[in-house]
Order: C-alpha cells, then sequence, then structure tokens
C-alpha cells in the first residue's frame, strides 16, 4: 500500500495534456484556455461619461449659465467640440466630447430651453471613464487559465470570439459485476443497481469532461475484455469494481492480457484501498473499487485530477482546506481516512456510520474530512483538513 499523495503524484505522472480546438465563446465556459487570448483595441475605446447630465469644458460652479450647443448619446458622438460657456446634452456611456473636462448630473441643473444654470449641488468631479480605464489595447488572458463565466464576458468585451482551449477529455466508464443491472430494469432477487457510474458521469461532465458509460461488463474475462476493447479511444479509461481479490475480481489480469502497464495497486486509504492505476491503450488507466461510496471519493481524489491534468489544468490536485472539529475523535489507523462529515457553523462531525456502502450517509455529508494515517485522538476545536464535497 502505497500512501494517498504517492499515488496522487503516480496518477498525475501518467498523464499528457489533450491537444487543443478553437471554439465559439459561448461554447468556452469551463474549459482551458491554451493559447493567449488578446485585445486588439483598449476598453472603454474612447473616454466615457459614467453619468446622464451635461458635458462641460470648465469646472463647475454654482450658478454658472451654459449655452446646450448638441447631445452625445451612447453609439452616437458629437461630434464637435465643446467650449467654455457651452454644454453638450450627455448620457452614460456616450463618449465624451473633445475640450470637456467633467459631466454635471442632470439633477445638479436647470434647463430652459438650450441654456441650463448649475444649481448649488455640483461637486468636483469629473464623472468620465478614461479611455482604457478597464483594459488596454493588448491586454492577454495567459494560458492556462480555467475559463470561469465572467472570463466569458471578459473576452466579449476584448472582441474576441473565438478560443483555443483543450479539447474535452474523453472518459470510459465500464462498471464491473455480473450482479448490476441498469436503472429501471427488473433485478433478479441477488441484483442490485448500478449506481456510482451516475455520480462519476455527471461528476466528469461537471469538470469539462466527456463520460462515455459503456456496457456493463459481467464477470469473465471475454466479456471484461469485449467490454475494455470499447474503450480504445478514450482519453482516460476508468472501471468500477473487480479492483479486489476475490476470484471474480479480474480488471487487472484482463487488463494485464491487454497491455496494461500497471503503475500502482493498492493504496494506504479508507475508503478506496484496492484502487489501481497504469496505462492501457496509450492512455491513463484507473481501477476503483466498487463499493458506491469508495470509488466516489476516488473519484474525487484521483478521476477529477486526472480529468483536470488532461486538461492541462498546472494544479490539478484536490484542494483541502481547514476548518475545526465540532467533536472529539478518536484514534485513526493505518490508512488515510476521508470520513464523511458534516460541516457547519459549529465545525466538522464526522457521521457514526462509515461503511463504504452507504451511499445515503455520502449523500448526507459536505465534506470529507481527512484523518491521516496512524493520526491520534483529537480533541473537539481542533484544526483538522477536509475535502468540500
Ligand atoms: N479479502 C478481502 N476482501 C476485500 C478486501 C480485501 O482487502 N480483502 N477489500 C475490501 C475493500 S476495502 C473494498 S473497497 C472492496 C472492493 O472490491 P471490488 O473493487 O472488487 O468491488 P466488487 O467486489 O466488485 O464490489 C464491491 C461492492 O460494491 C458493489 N458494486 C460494485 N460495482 C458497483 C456499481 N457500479 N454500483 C453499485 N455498487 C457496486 C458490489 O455489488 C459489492 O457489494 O473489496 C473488499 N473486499
Ligand atoms: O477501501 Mo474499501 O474502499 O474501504 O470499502
Amino acid at each position: 500500500m502505497i500512501p494517498v499523495a504517492e499515488a496522487l503524484a503516480r496518477v498525475l505522472d501518467l498523464i499528457r495534456p489533450v491537444d487543443t480546438e478553437t471554439v465559439p465563446l459561448r461554447q468556452a465556459s469551463g474549459r482551458m484556455l491554451r493559447t493567449a487570448a488578446r485585445a486588439t483595441r483598449a476598453q472603454p475605446p474612447f473616454a466615457a461619461s459614467s453619468m446622464d447630465g451635461y458635458a462641460v469644458a470648465e469646472p463647475p460652479r454654482p450658478g454658472q449659465s451654459l449655452q446646450v450647443v448638441g447631445e452625445a448619446a451612447a453609439g452616437h458622438a458629437f461630434d464637435g467640440r465643446v467650449a467654455p460657456g457651452e454644454a453638450v446634452r450627455i448620457f452614460t456611456g456616450a463618449p465624451v466630447p473633445e475640450g470637456a473636462i467633467a459631466v454635471v448630473l442632470q439633477e445638479d441643473v436647470t434647463r430652459t430651453g438650450d441654456r441650463i444654470t448649475l444649481g448649488e449641488g455640483v461637486r468636483d468631479e469629473t464623472n468620465i471613464r478614461p479611455a482604457g480605464g478597464d483594459f488596454g489595447a493588448g491586454f492577454t488572458l495567459d494560458p492556462t487559465r480555467l475559463l470561469r463565466t465572467v472570463d466569458l464576458a471578459l473576452l466579449a468585451a476584448m472582441n474576441v470570439a473565438e478560443v483555443t482551449v483543450s479539447r474535452r477529455p474523453s472518459v470510459a466508464l465500464i462498471a464491473t459485476g455480473d450482479e448490476l443491472i441498469v436503472p429501471g430494469e427488473v433485478p433478479r432477487p441477488d441484483q442490485i443497481v448500478a449506481s456510482n457510474i451516475y455520480a462519476l458521469a455527471a461528476m466528469i461532465e461537471a469538470a469539462g469532461g466527456v463520460a462515455r458509460i459503456l456496457p456493463i461488463a459481467r464477470d469473465n474475462q471475454d466479456a471484461l475484455r469485449a467490454v475494455l476493447d470499447l474503450a480504445k479511444g478514450a482519453d482516460l479509461v476508468v472501471t468500477i469494481g473487480g479492483a479486489s481479490v476475490g476470484d471474480h475480481d479480474l480488471v487487472a489480469q484482463v487488463a494485464g492480457t491487454m497491455g496494461l502497464e500497471r503503475s500502482f495497486y493498492k493504496i494506504a486509504m479508507r475508503p478506496g484501498k484496492p484502487l489501481m492505476a497504469g496505462r492501457i491503450f496509450g492512455v491513463p488507466m484507473l481501477g476503483l473499487p466498487g463499493n458506491p461510496v469508495s470509488a466516489i471519493v476516488c473519484g474525487h481524489l484521483f478521476v477529477l485530477p486526472a480529468l483536470r491534468a488532461l486538461t492541462g489544468d498546472p494544479a490539478p490536485e484536490p484542494k483541502l482546506s481547514e476548518g475545526r472539529l465540532a467533536v472529539d475523535v478518536g484514534q485513526n489507523g493505518p490508512r488515510a481516512h476521508y470520513m464523511r462529515a458534516s460541516l457547519d457553523g459549529g465545525g466538522i462531525t464526522p457521521f457514526p456510520e462509515q461503511d463504504s456502502s452507504l451511499l445515503t450517509v455520502l449523500a448526507r455529508a459536505d465534506v470529507l474530512l481527512l484523518r491521516p494515517p496512524h493520526d491520534g485522538p483529537q480533541s473537539a476545536g481542533s484544526v483538522a483538513q477536509y475535502l468540500a464535497l
């Protein structure tokens, strides 16, 4: 059994980023930017009014009377110049006319025909947004950057219509076991419903991958070989179940006959001990344990980091946070324990039931509380690490 950190490092070692594609902005959300995107123009491209009012050429004084000589609206510049003694009616977002040094709010103005008088409230403020105040021409978004929702608006403002991003990695998901049916089928009395694969597929898709759920592989060599063969072409192969030492746990054996180069098998982690990793068909492969909670926890700790590394994320590791225990916890065993736990204002409370078959407990959990190997008893209030779910 190797430590979790070493297992993760070895998984990440197996991975090279996928190639890129150029997509329109509407398809770029959540994707990894792989080449720099550059603004060809400043924003705003001109000095713009930040208020509705009057553009003036001298510092505004209460009681001052000015002649209105024209109008500037957003998208409709005033093409003349404003001189002392004059004002240009202006609206928010309009280019500030040449000669103007400030915009007086319309609330501070009394207008009669084409003349305005400035009121007592006029203040010493310009209400002008300088050209390039947000960004200048040549401003870039640099790779490697995960494009968040606001980045799409920023790219649009930069007049970048297409970006070069990582292709969506495809992940082949294979559930194994004679006991499994798909949801909605009528089970025999000795069968159960394949469940964890649905969580894994959703996690992969939420992280920007494409999940290919392959047919359930039955517990015999031919069936498993046939389904593994269908995984060819994926960027990552993930099997679920059949990872342990039982007579029907065939994944490592069959994958071995198909060219699997194993990196490791078994890690000091609970749940998730029988995790396996290697390369098959020229791509990384993860063999997850079948217990539903084990598979999903391994999904968070290994499948998602692998997926992020495939997209080119330079820091694909899970991000642990720190919190305080709400209750006392006992001595931990030899494996790192990722305990299903709640997190609220009072701190982190691991649930009493930690069996790796209990999906209802995982579904109630906010976090996985990390208990390091051989960690001694800890009292309520101690600092602990957790992974948010
Ligand atoms: N003698 C030993 N037995 C076991 C050991 C061990 O070290 N020595 N390790 C235990 C641990 S820890 C785990 S974890 C499991 C892992 O077993 P497998 O990966 O071989 O998984 P299966 O035996 O195929 O299934 C385990 C369990 O999970 C159910 N299952 C499987 N696939 C799914 C699925 N897609 N959806 C829902 N449920 C699934 C399956 O029916 C079993 O109940 O091994 C222990 N045994
Ligand atoms: O390591 Mo197993 O995943 O605890 O149930």
